[in-house]
């Protein structure tokens, strides 16, 4: 299979080019971004030209920010279910509930994104489905199942949780209007009520039956009922209208296995030898004060997180409850590492007193340290220390993929860069650190979006540009000066 990456865009000489999981991140199938024809939207976009989305034809100069859909009451709301085709019913799925996780799962597994050539598909575990579906405030009946009347067996799923996004206001007027401001007060859109949507999938078997439209008007009908108007969701079709078009980035962490599984290859003049070291990371990590994330750590994370987002244009604000749903270490779900500058000063002593008693006996007492330290490896625990001396943050999800077909390797371990607010730490150093820890923890790759600052380390920590496109929408918004440059945007869907 040919790669299908931009070797021009790799890094130094020689880097392999990676095979994108892109192609898993939404029926991966990835369609260049490039405008239909008036015709081809009508035929097309049977569903979606009838959606209060963004369509191609809005032109740029009339689009004002705000919401699409005349505003609404609740109790306007359709009270009764859509129709499904006779054989099928609705159902909530618990998933809390161990039985009904492993079914959403085993859906998933088997139906879920793949890439193009059916190599890879996405593989959400069941604990990470349970972090993913119950954020602070999650609705139980916006796990929306479709099971089959008699057999019961689940068919299709659509998801729905709670997420302030943050839109900026920024419309054409409005920008004549405060063209003298600075841009950080422009930038300070009102947290908007809205849901996030995710994990839609329908069995193979039963595609291209027009179920997927009937599961996106069941869950906005949920949603709505909850007096909630808006949703941000991602996908790698382009639908009407993205709002920000972005590109994964994969750094190999196992270079041997992925090119066995054949997510990269191996480069024309490079033998296994050199790859593997090309991608060689340190031991360890070089920031000092850096730990695992703990519960006292909360409230200073989200003071952080929510102030850096702010210079967005579209992102989301977190209350702390969502912090510490969202970035508190889970195995194999998400791991966040914050630094600690009372930790980093402690070491820093330690290191000195260690130094001084190497020092002859006199010259040792000038030197001892005040105080000692609960760490020296840089990634251990601080109980002592406090909220305040947090000053930087970076995370990751872990989300495998099931390699299809292969006789030796059946799961691709991937960690995704997940939320990351860089603070005094350079972010390439802090981003070396995330890939150093995901190696240490075996991951076999690491993934990033070009979101955010992100352009600014990809190349430079040797990843390669995937193959395809993952693109941002919002439901019943209207954005102008769209679509956003990915560096414009401050948002991550799982
Ligand atoms: C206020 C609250 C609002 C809440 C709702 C906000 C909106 C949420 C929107 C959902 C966000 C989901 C975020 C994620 O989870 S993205 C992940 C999507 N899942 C997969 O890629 C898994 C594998 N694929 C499948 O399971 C099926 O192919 C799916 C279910 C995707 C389509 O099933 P099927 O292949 O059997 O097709 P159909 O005959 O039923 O329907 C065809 C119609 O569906 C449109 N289609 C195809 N793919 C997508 C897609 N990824 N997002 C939105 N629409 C999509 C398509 O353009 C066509 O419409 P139109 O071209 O005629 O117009």
């Amino acid at each position: 299979m040919p790669p299908r990456d931009e070797p021009a865009d790799q890094p130094g000489d020689g880097q392999q080019q990676q095979k994108s999981i892109a192609g898993l991140l939404d029926s991966l199938a990835l369609a260049p971004v490039a405008q239909p024809s008036r015709k081809d939207i009508k035929d097309k976009y049977a569903f979606w030209g009838s959606q209060p989305v963004m369509q191609f034809s809005d032109e740029a100069k009339d689009v004002e920010d705000g919401p699409i859909d005349a505003p609404k009451t609740v109790e306007e709301v359709r009270k009764e279910p859509y129709t499904l085709p006779s054989s099928f019913v609705w159902c909530e799925c618990n998933i809390n509930d161990p039985h009904e996780v492993q079914e959403v799962y085993t859906l998933l597994h088997n139906n879920y994104v793949e890439d193009d050539d059916a190599m890879f598909r996405f593989n959400y575990s069941p604990e990470f489905l349970q972090w993913a579906l119950q954020p602070p405030g999650y609705q139980r009946d916006w796990h929306v199942g479709v099971r089959v009347k008699g057999s019961n067996k689940l068919v299709a799923f659509i998801s729905g949780i709670p997420a302030s996004i943050r839109f900026i206001v920024f419309s054409n007027k409005l920008a004549a209007f405060i063209s003298g401001i600075p841009a950080s007060i422009r930038a300070n859109g009102k947290p908007v009520p809205a849901v996030e949507i995710n994990f839609l999938c329908v069995l193979k078997k039963l595609r291209s039956k027009r179920l997927a439209p009937v599961l996106i008007k069941e869950i906005t009908r949920r949603v709505n009922l909850r007096g909630i108007w808006q949703a941000a969701y991602t996908a790698g079709v382009v639908l009407p209208r993205p709002v920000c078009g972005c590109r994964y980035w994969h750094r190999s962490l196992n270079p041997k296995k992925l090119i066995e599984v054949r997510f990269s290859s191996l480069q024309p003049r490079m033998t296994m030898a050199r790859t593997i070291k090309l991608y060689r990371l340190p031991a360890s990590t070089t920031t000092p004060g850096l730990r695992p994330m703990e519960a006292h750590d909360t409230a200073a994370v989200t003071e952080l997180l929510n102030g850096h987002l702010a210079q967005f244009k579209l992102t989301q604000h977190f209350s702390e409850d969502e912090v510490a749903h969202w970035f508190l270490p889970q195995p194999l779900v998400v791991d966040t590492y914050v630094v600690d500058s009372q930790l980093a000063q402690q070491q820093q002593q330690q290191q000195q007193s260690s130094e001084a008693q190497q020092l002859p006996a006199g010259a040792a007492d000038a030197a001892a340290p005040s105080s000692s330290s609960s760490s020296s490896n840089g990634a251990g625990s601080s109980s002592s220390s406090s909220s305040s001396s947090i000053v930087s943050v970076v995370s990751f999800y872990t989300l495998p993929s099931s390699v299809l077909g292969h006789e030796e390797h059946n799961e691709l371990r991937a960690a995704y860069m997940f939320y990351t607010v860089p603070g005094p730490t350079p972010l390439t150093q802090l981003m070396q650190d995330a890939l150093t820890l995901a190696a240490g923890k075996g991951y076999d790759v690491f993934n990033a979006l070009d979101l955010m600052d992100n352009a600014s380390f990809l190349k430079e920590l040797k990843f390669g540009i995937g193959d395809g496109a993952l693109q941002y929408y919002l439901y019943n918004w209207r954005m102008a000066n769209t679509p956003l440059q990915p560096k414009e945007l401050g948002l991550i869907l799982l």
